[in-house]
């Protein structure tokens, strides 16, 4: 359920005409709902309540939208996060996010970034590779410190979701391959430094089966005891993020939060382990749409090019993985039509669908692209020089911009340049 509705015959978020937005801060721009993702939250919280030992903790994962007025909305929810850059951990913390409340995941954390969040604190870094424990041990001494850590296992399990986005499997960059597991625990119980308590796992996004999640648990259950026979103790437990979110009719229907719930009960009821969340898309995604305006509508060989004015660097899911994302009008007349949804910038991919039927709009009328608070602002850039696209929130019955349109015009300018010379 989300807070995108007709009332009156236009397209609200909650109690805010989209109209009224375009016609305030211009268009393309995402608009989000407090309401929506708040719930989200809730019923995730809800979902796993009571799982594992101990309070679980949905820390939810900043990449999906790190806004600093979305993570201050999550945090004030009760998420903590899961971030995977010294940038998403100052955001967190700037939106009061307690340091007890944020993993650090991630392949390429460098020294720089593991000793300003060991400084900060946090609860626990995910750690990724045996190389990256070694250098995490070298600055949690240098600091005095000792870093909580908990392995990333590669479990090798298919995802079922698009290649770009699993993350589980033996061909991909993350985690330890299951097999190594106990060399890797082993060695890094000898490391100085190093608090070895947890382990975790992340196997992709935009999961819409249980069945693969289920199979990644299961073999961390299986490592946890054999971790636990040869002395280690394993106390936390992050089962990563990844369930999908509905795009609409006749796109796969992902499992609830409840159902997942249930599972992850099942799953891990012999574990003895506080457990750790880090969903991202189901808490955002369908909180969002991206508002843009119909430029223009070309005659096309098949089907009309509709022409928009947001592009693929607004919204690159649909170039970068074939994403689906449901396209309405503002202000729907009832009438249906058959087109071709595209951007203004110079490049064949910048499609957003391709013979789609919607509904009939002409130039100068408002669409949506529809659950685009996920991974849709944050991978925004200014490719043809367009503008970083701006962001609003709503609450209720007002809204507020949370990010201004950043124009890239300053960097035109031709400066003098402060050129160096490593000989003098
Ligand atoms: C380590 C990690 N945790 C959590 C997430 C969040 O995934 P999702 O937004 O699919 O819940 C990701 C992204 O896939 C990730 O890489
Ligand atoms: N950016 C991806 C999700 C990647 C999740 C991060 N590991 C998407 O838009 O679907």
């Amino acid at each position: 359920m989300d807070h995108f509705e007709l009332r009156g015959g236009a397209l609200h978020c909650e109690g805010v005409p989209l109209e009224a937005i375009a016609a305030a801060v211009g268009t393309p721009v995402y608009v989000y709902s407090t309401a929506t993702m708040v719930r989200h939250a809730r019923v995730m919280m809800e979902a796993v309540s009571g799982c594992g030992s101990g309070a679980p903790l949905v820390a939810y994962a900043v990449k999906a939208n790190p806004n600093a007025a979305v993570l201050k909305t999550l945090g004030d929810a009760g998420l903590g996060a899961d971030v995977v850059s010294i940038g998403e951990y100052r955001r967190a913390r700037a939106a009061r996010i307690a340091a007890e409340r944020i993993v650090f995941s991630g392949v390429g954390k460098t020294a720089e970034e593991m000793g300003e969040a060991l400084a900060g604190g946090l609860l626990q870094f995910n750690v990724e590779s045996i190389e990256e424990a070694r250098m995490l041990s070298a600055v949690a001494t240098a600091q005095g410190r000792e870093a909580p850590i908990g392995f990333r296992i590669n479990p090798d399990v298919a995802a079922g979701t698009h290649a770009k986005i699993t993350t589980g499997t033996a061909d991909n960059k993350f985690g330890i391959p299951a097999a190594e597991a106990l060399g890797a625990y082993g060695e890094a119980a000898g490391l100085p430094g190093l608090a070895v308590r947890g382990i975790t796992v992340h196997i992709g996004s935009q999961l819409t089966s249980l069945d693969p999640l289920e199979q990644a648990f299961e073999r961390l259950g299986e490592l946890i005891g054999a971790l636990r026979r040869q002395g280690h103790s394993i106390s936390v437990a992050d089962l990563g993020g990844g369930l999908g979110v509905p795009h609409g009719p006749g796109q796969p229907e992902p499992p609830s939060p409840a159902a997942y719930g249930t599972m992850v009960r099942r799953v891990t009821a012999t574990w003895d382990t506080r457990l750790l969340f880090e969903p991202g898309r189901l808490i955002v995604g369908n909180a969002g749409v991206l508002l843009t305006r119909v430029v223009r509508v070309k005659p096309g060989a098949r089907d009309p090019w509709l022409i928009v004015d947001a592009g693929m660097n607004d919204l690159m899911r649909p170039a970068l993985y074939d994403a689906y994302h449901r396209i309405e009008a503002v202000r729907p007349t009832g009438h249906r039509s058959t087109v071709n949804v595209v951007g203004p910038v110079c490049e064949s991919g910048d499609t957003f669908t391709m013979g789609r039927e919607m509904d009939e709009v002409s130039e100068g009328d408002l669409i949506v692209f529809r659950t685009a608070g996920a991974y849709g602002a944050t991978l925004a850039n200014s490719y043809n020089s367009r503008p970083l696209t701006p962001e609003v929130l709503v609450d209720g019955q007002r809204w507020a911009l949370v990010r201004r349109r950043v124009d890239v015009d300053a960097l035109a300018a031709v400066q003098d340049l402060a050129w160096e010379n490593p000989a003098d």
